[in-house]
């Protein structure tokens, strides 16, 4: 079976960076992106490039080579599902605020309306993939939704699930360690859906990387990633903790443990904390599932992967407190870096949100920059806590579009994203425009600690 068209609901950080490689990768192939935000349609049809809406390195040359030949971002979403072969399902699935599951279980509200959205409009045999991240057996209620409320069409359902990280998005979709297709193996209309899927990605990826699955081991691999890969930041930020008591080095732990070649050295860098859309959700939902099964043992351990999380950030930010002599009220907090990681405009789940809510709720003044992070967002971000007015949020947090700007007159400094180019900050004019003792607080392990102390700098890094 060969795809012609190819139709993609949801047009956010998975949606719009995989499908524009798919459509520069396979040029007879034509990729329509659909989404109902209008604005963020509009603005992946920026004329300048530059203006789509995500910032990943290197996206807006491959969106600039594909965009108006073979993909296009619409919000015609019916007519973009009639049109196509293949339906992506790319959506937001984000823990649920209400009802049973609340605070823990994925909300699947939006993958349910997607799939009644297909099965009212489809007149056409389609092939539906799970891109979103999804419970395991998702692809059951949606198979039930398509057969029984659609028009007799025939439905293929296959889990696709995406495994890039933000900020080097288009890297992992160009070489990937492995690209995932769960579907039904069993039958041969099964088989020739996943066929039709690895064709698309034999564009550009070698075959022995295509891995096929069932579609629950395939739903459940992606979760398990998600889970292993947090599980190693969390790990090693517990060690931190132990190394700033015992005179230990947790760059120097992680590298002695990272050379082990059945450990391996990637995801071993202690932070402030993992934040990320994904880590936290992708984990509740693995934790509730579990839960759901009576395998409260289970659930229990993937827990704790997240308690020590909040523990980090808690601690870093108290670290800040009892540091500045037990009281930060009415003083002034830089904070450099308000993404989740750098390279990334994304600032869901950011370490940052949660320090900044802490250091307010002891009253500081915060002053924040980031290079490629909104002002709205910001205060969009602490708001959604709900710990305090919008109002007060904006009076007590300042957002500067330039790094001096906001470490002049401060107490402290805290640095809460790797962004590369705070290294080369001038620190020796920060040190001098700071009140004194000038506090530095390295939540990434990011700056080197001699050169800051002969400057004159309170230093203090994670795990050091
Ligand atoms: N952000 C990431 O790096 C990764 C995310 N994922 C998973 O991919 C999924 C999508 O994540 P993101 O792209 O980050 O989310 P996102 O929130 O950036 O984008 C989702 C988009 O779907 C749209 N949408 C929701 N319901 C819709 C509907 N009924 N019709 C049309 N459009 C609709 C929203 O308006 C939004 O623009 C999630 O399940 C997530 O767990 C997987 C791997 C990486
Ligand atoms: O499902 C998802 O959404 C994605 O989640 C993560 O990708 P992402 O969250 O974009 O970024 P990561 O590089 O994994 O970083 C997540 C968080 O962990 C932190 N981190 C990461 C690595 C590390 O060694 N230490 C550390 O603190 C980062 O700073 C960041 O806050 C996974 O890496 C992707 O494979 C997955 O597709």
């Amino acid at each position: 079976m060969k795809i012609k068209n190819i139709c993609c609901i949801g047009a956010g950080y998975v949606g719009g960076p995989t499908m524009a490689v798919i459509a520069q990768k396979c040029p007879e192939i034509n990729v329509t992106v659909v989404d109902i935000n209008e604005e963020r349609i509009e603005a992946w049809n920026d004329e300048d490039v530059e203006n789509i809406p995500i910032y990943e390195p290197g996206l807006s040359q491959v969106v600039k080579e594909a965009r108006g030949r073979n993909l296009f971002f619409s919000t015609d979403v019916d007519s973009a599902i009639d049109k196509a072969d293949m339906i992506f399902i790319s959506v937001n699935t984000p823990t649920k605020t209400y009802g049973i599951g609340k605070g823990m279980a994925a909300d699947l509200k939006y993958i349910e309306l997607c799939a009644r959205q297909i099965a009212r409009v489809s007149k056409t045999d389609k092939i539906v993939v799970e891109k979103s991240t999804l419970p395991v057996r998702t692809a059951e209620a949606l198979k039930n939704i398509l057969d029984n409320t659609g028009n007799g069409v025939n439905y293929q359902i296959l889990s696709n699930p995406e495994f890039l990280a933000e900020g080097t998005a288009v890297d992992d979709l160009m070489n990937p360690d492995r690209v995932l297709i769960g579907g039904d193996i069993d039958t041969t209309e099964g088989k020739e859906a996943v066929e039709a899927l690895v064709d698309i990605y034999a564009h550009w990826i070698p075959r022995e990387r295509l891995l096929t699955t069932n579609v629950w081991s395939s739903e459940l691999s992606k979760l398990t990633a998600n889970a292993f890969l947090a599980q190693r930041v969390s790990s090693i930020n517990a060690m931190s903790e132990l190394c700033e008591k015992t005179g230990a080095d947790v760059n120097e732990v992680s590298k002695a443990v990272g050379m082990d070649s059945r450990i391996g050295a990637k995801f071993l860098k202690s932070s402030v904390g993992f934040g990320g859309s994904c880590f936290q959700k992708d984990i509740l939902n693995l934790v509730y599932i579990s839960k759901s099964f009576g395998l409260h043992e289970v659930a229990d351990y993937w827990e704790q992967v997240i308690l020590m999380n909040d523990h980090q950030k808690r601690r870093f930010a108290a670290k800040i407190v009892q540091t500045l002599f037990n009281t930060v009220s009415g003083k002034k907090i830089a904070i450099l870096g308000w993404a989740f990681k750098k390279d990334t405009n994304d600032t869901r789940e950011s370490a940052a949100i949660y320090v900044a809510d802490y250091l307010l709720n002891e009253q500081a003044e915060i002053v924040v920059y980031d290079p490629k992070v909104k002002t709205e967002q910001i205060y969009a971000d602490l708001d959604y806590l709900n710990t305090r007015s919008t109002e007060e949020n904006r009076a007590r947090v300042t957002v500067v579009n330039a790094p001096y700007k906001a470490t002049k007159d401060a107490h402290a400094v805290a640095v809460l994203t790797e962004w590369d180019e705070f290294k080369e900050l001038d620190w020796q004019k920060i040190y001098s425009e700071m009140l004194k003792p000038a506090f530095l607080f390295d939540g990434r392990r990011l700056l080197e600690r001699k050169s800051k102390e002969e400057l004159g700098f309170e230093f203090y890094a994670i795990g050091n």
